[in-house]
């Protein structure tokens, strides 16, 4: 099957210690996968490693089989939220997304589309500072969508999403996969990710658990919040 996403023995060093420690997973073609972990367990570490925001200390990570960095027009292949990716707070979220759409090199379409998905045409004129919190984070799904890409990597992406919008992300990341897209997700809301992802991943600087939700919920009879603490529990041991 297509490998969208890959991370070779990825690790990353913060100082004089590992953040990540030897990550090694695929995202394939037509999955969502769940990077999930404590706080500072390294995700945001591995995702900026993925799309070319620092250099690994030793391993590789790549995206469609090249480093993110040497991609031709990487917004039409990936789409990229991360945590601080924040949006200029005078400019409208049509404006911001105009602005995402020409570093993409798309047609202006594109914002029209991406507005319409995140439901947000309403409000496209209304300066982002007076956005909500949900409202800003889907408009920076909203910017990750705007190239149309194949692969999306997003940090936290239902922070701040009231039911509705967890409900949307969840139907949107769905048939994003069923279609053939791929989804690389980090979340600590883990019964909101059992219901979407095909793959896990915990991290916890080193992998502790890879494999399908399936395995990974038999580990927590049938939960995936369960296997979660139960996976931690073991490791701590
Ligand atoms: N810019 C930085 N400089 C130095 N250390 C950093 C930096 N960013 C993160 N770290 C450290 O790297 C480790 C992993 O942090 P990271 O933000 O990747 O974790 P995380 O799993 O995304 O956490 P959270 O769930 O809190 O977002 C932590 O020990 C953190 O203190």
């Amino acid at each position: 099957m297509t490998i969208h996403a890959s991370f070779d023995h990825f690790s990353k060093k913060r100082g004089s210690r590992f953040a990540v420690e030897d990550l090694t997973f695929d995202v394939r073609a037509g999955t969502v996968v769940g990077l999930i972990g404590p706080n500072g367990a390294g995700k945001s570490t591995a995702l900026a490693g993925l799309t070319g925001l620092l250099e690994p200390t030793s391993g590789r990570a790549t995206v469609f089989g090249s480093d993110y960095r040497t991609l031709r027009r990487p917004a039409t292949k990936v789409g990229v939220y991360l945590e601080g990716m924040d949006v200029e707070p005078g400019l409208t979220g049509r404006r911001h997304l105009q602005i995402c759409q020409l570093a993409a090199g798309v047609d202006r379409e594109s914002v029209d589309r991406v507005l319409d998905q995140v439901d947000l045409v309403a409000d496209a004129g209304r300066r982002v500072r007076d956005y909500s919190l949900g409202m800003r984070q889907r408009l920076g799904i909203a910017s990750a969508l705007v190239g149309s890409p194949q692969l999306l990597v997003l940090d936290e992406p239902a922070n701040g999403l009231d039911p509705e919008g967890i409900q949307w992300l969840r139907w949107f990341l769905r048939d994003f996969a069923a279609d053939g897209g791929s989804a690389l997700v980090s979340s600590h809301q883990l019964m909101e990710l059992e219901q979407v992802a095909d793959e896990v991943v915990i991290l916890k600087q080193r992998t502790l658990f890879r494999g399908s939700l399936d395995e990974a919920k038999a580990m927590g009879g049938g939960s995936l919040e369960s296997a979660y603490f139960a996976i931690l529990g073991s490791a701590a041991e």
